[in-house]
C-alpha cells in the first residue's frame, strides 16, 4: 500500500509562502478531495510531490521515497496536472506510446487506457484537434498508463461534459476500491461530495482540515431543522417564545437554525400543533467549506446570494 506523505512541507516563491509547514498523509483505498481557495497551494503541493519543484524545507514522499528516487515513476504515480501540456502535433496514440516506451511500459497498455478513457475512436487524431474534455481524458489516460498505485489529478473534471463527469466519478471510486491512493483537487463542491471519502483542505498554504467527508460536514455546519405545519402562526409564536430563529425555507417550509427535529417535534406536540413535515437538515459540503474557508481566500469576490438562502420571518 502506497501513501503520499508530506512532512513539514514548505515552499516559498520569493515573499510568497505557497505551502506552509504542511504535514499530512494521503492514504490508500479512498478518494481524497483536495480543496482550498484559489492560491491555497494545492497545485504547488502536487508539483512538490512530483519533484517538479523543490521544497524550501520539509519533505514529500510517495511510498516512503521522494519521487526523484523512483526507478519507474509512471508505474508508481500517475498525475494529471495540465491537460494542455501534451504536444498537439502527435496523435493521442503516439503520445501515449511515447510515454509508455520512455517508462518501459508495454505498448499494449496504450490501447487499454484509450479504451478505458473512451478515446479509442479518436486515438489516431492529432491532439491539437481535441476539445478540452478530450484533452482531460487523454491526461487521465496518461496517468493510468503505468497502472500506478497512486493517482494525483488536478481539476480532472475541467471541461468534461455531464456524461464525462459521471464517468470520472465512477472511475475515481473504482480506483480507490482497488486499493489505490487517489488525490483529486477540485473547485466543484457538489462533484467532490459525489466522489470523495476524505478531504484535505488548505488555506494560504496551511492545513485547515484532514478528515472524512461526513465528519467535515458535521464539524463545519450548524444543526438545522426543516418543517411544514398546518398552523404557521401559532408554531412561529411558540418557536420565538423559546428563543428559536425561524426563517422561510421556500415551498411553505421553514428552517429553524441551531435546533434538532426531536426537540421541535416535542415542542409542537406540547402546544398541540400539527406538524406536516419535520427533518434534520444536512448541510452541504459547499456550506461547510465556505464556513471553514471564509477568511482564507486571497482573491475572493463577495459570496453570491444563494437562491435558496433562508430569509428570517
Ligand atoms: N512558479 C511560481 N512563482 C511564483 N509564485 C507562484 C508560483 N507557483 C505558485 N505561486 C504562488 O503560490 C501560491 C499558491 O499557488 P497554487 O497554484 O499552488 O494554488 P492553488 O491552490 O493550486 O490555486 P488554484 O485553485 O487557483 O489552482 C499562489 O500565491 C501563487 O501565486
Amino acid at each position: 500500500m502506497t501513501s503520499i506523505d508530506l512532512l513539514d512541507l514548505t515552499k516559498e516563491y520569493g515573499a510568497v509562502r505557497a505551502v506552509d509547514h504542511l504535514t499530512c498523509s494521503i492514504a490508500p483505498g479512498r478518494v481524497t478531495g483536495f480543496l482550498g481557495p484559489n492560491g491555497a497551494g494545492k497545485s504547488t503541493t502536487m508539483r512538490l510531490v512530483l519533484g517538479l519543484d523543490r521544497p524550501t524545507s520539509g519533505t514529500a514522499a510517495v511510498g516512503a521515497c521522494p519521487y526523484a528516487t523512483l526507478d519507474e515513476p509512471l508505474r508508481t504515480v500517475g498525475a494529471l496536472l495540465d491537460a494542455q501540456a501534451a504536444s498537439g502535433s502527435r496523435t493521442a496514440r503516439d503520445h501515449l506510446r511515447f510515454l509508455a516506451a520512455s517508462n518501459r511500459i508495454p505498448a499494449r497498455r496504450t490501447d487499454d487506457v484509450l479504451e478505458e478513457t473512451g478515446l479509442a475512436a479518436v486515438a489516431r487524431r492529432r491532439i491539437r484537434t481535441f476539445s478540452l474534455g478530450m484533452r482531460q481524458r487523454l491526461g487521465i489516460a496518461a496517468a493510468l498508463l503505468g497502472d500506478p498505485p497512486v493517482l494525483m489529478l488536478d481539476e480532472p473534471t475541467n471541461g468534461l461534459d455531464p456524461e464525462g463527469i459521471v464517468w470520472i466519478r465512477e472511475l475515481l471510486r473504482r480506483l480507490a476500491r482497488q486499493g489505490r491512493t487517489v488525490l483529486v483537487s477540485s473547485h466543484l463542491m457538489n462533484e467532490t461530495a459525489a466522489f470523495a471519502d476524505h478531504l484535505v483542505v488548505l488555506g494560504r498554504g496551511r492545513l485547515l482540515a484532514d478528515t472524512s467527508l461526513p465528519d467535515f460536514i458535521e464539524r463545519h455546519s450548524r444543526e438545522r431543522v426543516r418543517l411544514r405545519t398546518g398552523d404557521p402562526v401559532r408554531l412561529r409564536a411558540a418557536l420565538l417564545r423559546r428563543g428559536h430563529t425561524v426563517a422561510e425555507g421556500g415551498d411553505g417550509r421553514w428552517l429553524v437554525e441551531g435546533a434538532r427535529a426531536q426537540d421541535i417535534g416535542a415542542l409542537a406536540a406540547q402546544e398541540g400543533i400539527a406538524v406536516l413535515e419535520l427533518t434534520d437538515e444536512q448541510a452541504s459540503l459547499e456550506e461547510a467549506y465556505f464556513a471553514l474557508t471564509a477568511n482564507q481566500a486571497d482573491f475572493a469576490a463577495a459570496p453570491p446570494a444563494s437562491p435558496t438562502a433562508p430569509r428570517e420571518v
